[in-house]
């Protein structure tokens, strides 16, 4: 089998071979332009808004086909020092001073740590109107929906979760990534204490906050642990944030800045690619593996209706580690795929699952699985792709089967990440918007409500990813199910409302105002 992108049967209707113009940016030296108001989201086409990373200037056509991408510039820095310095040199926010207390922020998802937690969790999860976004009228039922699937959904879940040891390993690794990237920049003369904020279970990021004010932190990196930016993970978790600032007064007056991605540093991209070559290496014939990059999916209508740049992003990063590859000589044949879709709505194509179906009828004999959207082991490495994926290759044809581990606390990878915490201090409290050199900075930075007006300004409205209710086979089956449980709720919601009793006042749900 000829090396290079393998595209599925089942492949996504913006394929990776499809060439679109850049949006413009501001210089062809700027290597992300994150920044709003320069483009007005609403002034972008579908197409600008899902790749918003200004690598080539305005004219140059930009395409994700294996062809152009040998002939893309660098995205990464090849002296990442000699940039610091000129970048801390062009900021005018003035040396940092004895009293300034450095806290870096680390965003992620959070896990249940024992079953009992597991629906609770995805109460929390589902009460997120990032993940299930409710038309205005219908805002009241967040809470009692979130209540109602995820009791439904909780025994799949905890079937899942009692397979890997009974609760996520999340926090654990978490907290781990953060005294290691504490380490480092102690190291690298950076004292800053480390935080984990987590968005749906323990530690909260309300908890990391109130131990941020506690230590009288005066200058903050908020670093998502997701490499590549989603609306539906770290802007969901920025858009938390924001509200925390806008409520708070030490807050409002605490500088910060955020890095929204990092999936393009030369650290995380060469650390990744090590991976990959010892996990190759492994194999009897390593050169006939296919290399399975597997993204956790989202709704095709976060990309295509709110303009997330989760699936630009992410086939830039595929791209950016296959030329690291070749560079050493390893040029296997390799695809990506979605994974995790959850309920009737379409998710990112092509889908995990179909692709492996295909590669083994297009008698693929060797598949290396790489997990590329999160950088610690979790239920969806341990038990979808150790255990089902596996499986289905095996039934599938596919008899050589291996997986590349999670980053977790990789030293290449925790120091690249200090790095990056290092090269964003310049730009803390500095109005990136208007000052040109950020601009032009190599870690795309911007403060909360620059992002969130960057990304999902409109806050459209997208259909619920998880179905209400389930029964029957057919989509329209299911969408009138989805429609007859709604008309249930809310037919129980006003016995509710009317009656004062319910089992949603058993549970605590109602009153929603105490
Ligand atoms: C980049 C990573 C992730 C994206 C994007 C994402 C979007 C997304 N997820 C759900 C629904 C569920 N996610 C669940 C668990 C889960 N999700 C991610 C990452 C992303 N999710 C991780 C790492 C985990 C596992 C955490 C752990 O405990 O180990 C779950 C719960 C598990 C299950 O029941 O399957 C749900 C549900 C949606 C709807 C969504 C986008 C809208
Ligand atoms: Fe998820």
């Amino acid at each position: 089998m000829r090396s290079g992108r393998i595209q599925s049967s089942a492949s996504c209707s913006a394929s990776s071979s499809s060439t679109f113009p850049h949006p413009p940016c501001l210089s062809s030296a700027s290597r992300h332009c994150k920044f709003p108001r320069l483009l007005s989201p609403r002034a972008l086409s579908l197409s600008q808004r899902v790749s918003r990373n200004c690598l080539v200037p305005e004219t140059t056509q930009f395409s994700f086909s294996k062809q152009s991408s040998t002939n893309r510039k660098r995205l990464f820095p090849v002296n990442v020092g000699a940039l610091v310095t000129s970048n801390t040199e062009a900021i005018s926010t003035g040396p940092l001073v004895a009293e300034e207390k450095i806290g870096v922020l680390l965003l992620n998802l959070g896990g249940p740590e024992t079953l009992d937690d597991v629906q609770p969790f995805l109460f929390n999860l589902f009460a997120d109107p990032d993940i299930i976004r409710l038309p205005r009228l219908f805002r009241f039922l967040q809470k009692p929906l979130a209540q109602f699937i995820s009791v439904l959904r909780a025994p799949k879940s905890k079937e899942g979760y009692a397979s890997i040891g009974g609760g996520s390993p999340l926090r654990r690794i978490t907290d781990d990534q953060a005294e290691e990237l504490r380490k480092s920049l102690w190291a690298k003369d950076v004292p800053a204490k480390v935080y984990v904020g987590m968005r749906y279970w323990h530690p909260f990021t309300e908890e990391a906050i109130e131990q941020i004010k506690r230590d009288g932190i005066t200058k903050l990196v908020v670093l998502p642990l997701y490499p590549q930016f989603s609306i539906s993970t770290s802007g969901s978790s920025l858009r938390l944030l924001e509200s925390i600032f806008r409520d708070d007064e030490y807050l409002v007056n605490m500088q910060h800045t955020v890095i929204p991605s990092w999936y393009q540093r030369e650290g995380y991209i060469k650390s990744m690619a090590n991976l990959i070559e010892k996990e190759l290496q492994k194999f009897d014939r390593p050169e006939k593996v296919v290399i399975f990059f597997s993204a956790h999916g989202v709704p095709l209508a976060y990309v295509e209706e709110a303009g997330d740049p989760y699936k630009a992003e992410m086939e830039e990063c595929v791209d950016l580690i296959i030329e690291e590859l070749e560079k050493r000589k390893i040029t296997n044949a390799y695809t990506l795929a979605y994974q995790s879709r959850v309920g009737p709505v379409e998710w990112l194509k092509p889908y995990t699952d179909d692709t492996i179906v295909d590669l083994g009828r297009k008698g693929v004999k060797g598949l290396l699985a790489v997990p590329i959207s999160f950088v610690s082991e979790h239920i969806e490495t341990l038990e979808e792709i150790d255990v089902e994926y596996k499986e289905l290759a095996l039934e599938s044809g596919i008899q050589n089967w291996g997986r590349v581990p999670a980053l977790g606390c990789e030293p290449m990878f925790i120091s690249d990440l200090a790095d990056a915490v290092i090269e964003s201090l310049p730009y803390v409290g500095a109005m990136a918007v208007s000052n040109l050199e950020a601009r032009q900075s190599l870690v795309p930075l911007g403060s909360v409500e620059e992002l969130l007006a960057t990304y999902d300004s409109q806050r459209r409205e997208l259909p619920a990813p998880v179905t209400v209710w389930e029964w029957g086979w057919t989509k329209s089956a299911e969408t009138w199910n989805g429609r007859a449980a709604m008309l249930a709720v809310l037919v129980l919601l006003l016995l509710e409302v009317t009656t004062g009793e319910g089992f949603l006042h058993q549970w605590g749900i109602l009153p929603l105002f105490h």
